[in-house]
């Protein structure tokens, strides 16, 4: 699976622990994320992301392309609610494409185990039939 990690600021050491206790199962996947929010999951996990821009300079929008290209299989979005932010434009704008497109999207820590779980237990499978090629470069990169 093609998989994008986001997290708020005041989210993200949430969002790092949440990738952490789940490292063995993100590791059999493709990671991507925000800049700031890659940067903190790679110095604390041995997990390779490639990162696109910082949220507030198109992050959001780089992850959105990529899900209406069908690129995307679930994105684990960790927003906080309580702040406002300068991109919030572009925040709705991935939210809204991955209901286009019918993604997966977790936006709280509780619906994000939920469909990890989910995910290693094969309920996301049917995105192979979207997203064909996922399963293929995964074989190659799975260690
Ligand atoms: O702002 C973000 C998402 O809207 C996240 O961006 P960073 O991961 O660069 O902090």
């Amino acid at each position: 699976m093609h998989i994008a990690l986001i997290a708020h600021d005041n989210k993200k050491d949430a969002l790092v622990n949440f990738v952490l206790a789940y490292e063995d199962i993100f590791k059999g996947h493709t990671l991507y994320a925000t800049g700031t929010t890659g940067s903190r999951i790679m110095a604390a996990t041995s997990l390779l992301i490639e990162r696109v821009q910082s949220g507030p300079l198109g992050g959001d929008q780089q992850i959105g392309a990529r899900i209406a290209e069908d690129k995307m299989d679930l994105v684990i979005f960790i927003r906080d609610p309580l702040t406002a932010q300068p991109h919030d434009p572009d925040i709705a704008a991935l939210l809204r494409l991955c209901d286009v497109h019918n993604v997966p999207v977790a936006t709280n820590l509780a619906t994000a185990e939920a469909i990890i779980r989910a995910m290693d237990h094969g309920d996301l499978n049917w995105r192979y039939v979207v997203h064909p090629d996922a399963s293929k470069e995964e074989k190659r990169t799975r260690k």
